[in-house]
């Protein structure tokens, strides 16, 4: 593991640290105290259960497809004021989420390292994270995501059973619940990877190298190191949010081929062409 990179803070607001060659913007403070108490207060007045030891997912706005990795059309589950009413603060206002994952992480819970699907969701990705802070590991994505990538698919899971991953990394091998992949030595020690304290009530922004060439994960383990002090992890929430790509936007053109689904499936597209010829030749 590296040293995480030296943000800039913005001269106008200490409150947000901005790491402009990677992608990555981190608000401190986005919300306020009131405000993640009765986030916290909705979320467990639909999931009871704190003493799980699995991430709970609850899922707003368009339900994502597990079938075509995009946004279903009829699943929809009115985004909760909670969330609307701090859209309006959100960096990018051009372009809004509309698809909403909030998650509960018990302590020592993670999340796998993955790339969210380029093609389905357009580049801003935001994570909210609040109850508690964690350190999200980023690391910049080699040969060993791209096979995982490559690899036929898992089945797709039950969406009702929000406990299983999150909705945008169903199309990452790597992201299957419980593949909670470590990177070879050899990758681990080549790759640009690091650790970002994410505190409470803070706002992550993710786009460029951040959103389509790194993964970002959450180590499942029961410490962080926060200022260099060694940390117990308590619960911690986070809404991540999407913006859903329609029709003629769904697709990608990043630099980062290798963890690219779009790309992927052009290849897989092209695989598939050049057998069908090679079967059609042996026919004749
Ligand atoms: O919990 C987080 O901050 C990130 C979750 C995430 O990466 C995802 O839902 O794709
Ligand atoms: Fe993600």
């Amino acid at each position: 593991m590296q040293q995480a990179p030296i943000p800039t803070i913005e001269p106008s607001n200490p409150n947000v640290l901005r790491w402009d060659d990677i992608g990555l913007t981190l608000i401190h403070e986005f919300i306020t105290k009131g405000e993640e108490a009765a986030m916290i207060e909705a979320f467990h007045a639909r999931d009871p259960a704190k003493e799980g030891k699995r991430r709970i997912s609850q899922h707003f706005g368009h339900h994502f497809d597990y079938t075509t990795f995009g946004a279903s059309e009829t699943h929809f589950t009115p985004v909760p004021p909670y969330i609307t009413d701090f859209l309006p603060r959100l960096p990018i206002q051009s372009h809004l989420p509309d698809q909403f994952t909030v998650q509960y992480y018990p302590a020592g819970s993670g999340i796998p390292p993955h790339v969210d699907t380029h093609s389905m969701f357009a580049e801003a990705l935001y994570s909210l994270s609040f109850g508690s802070a964690v350190a999200m590991q980023f690391r910049m994505s080699g040969p060993n995501d791209a096979r995982k990538m490559r690899l036929p698919k898992r089945s797709a899971q039950n969406e009702k059973n929000h406990t299983e991953s999150p909705a945008a990394t169903i199309n990452n091998n790597a992201n299957a619940p419980g593949d909670d992949a470590i990177p070879t030595p050899d990758e681990g020690q080549q790759l640009r990877s690091w650790e970002l304290v994410l505190p409470a009530r803070s706002l992550l922004l993710m786009t460029g190298p951040a959103r389509y060439g790194y993964t970002h994960a959450i180590r499942p383990r029961k410490t962080d190191v926060i200022d260099g002090q060694t940390v117990p992890r308590e619960g911690r929430y986070s809404i991540t949010m999407r913006s859903v790509r329609r029709r003629d936007e769904i697709g990608c053109d990043c630099a980062y081929p290798g963890v690219c689904d779009a790309r992927i499936r052009e290849e897989m597209a092209l695989l598939a062409a050049s057998r069908g010829e090679d079967d059609a030749s042996l026919q004749e």
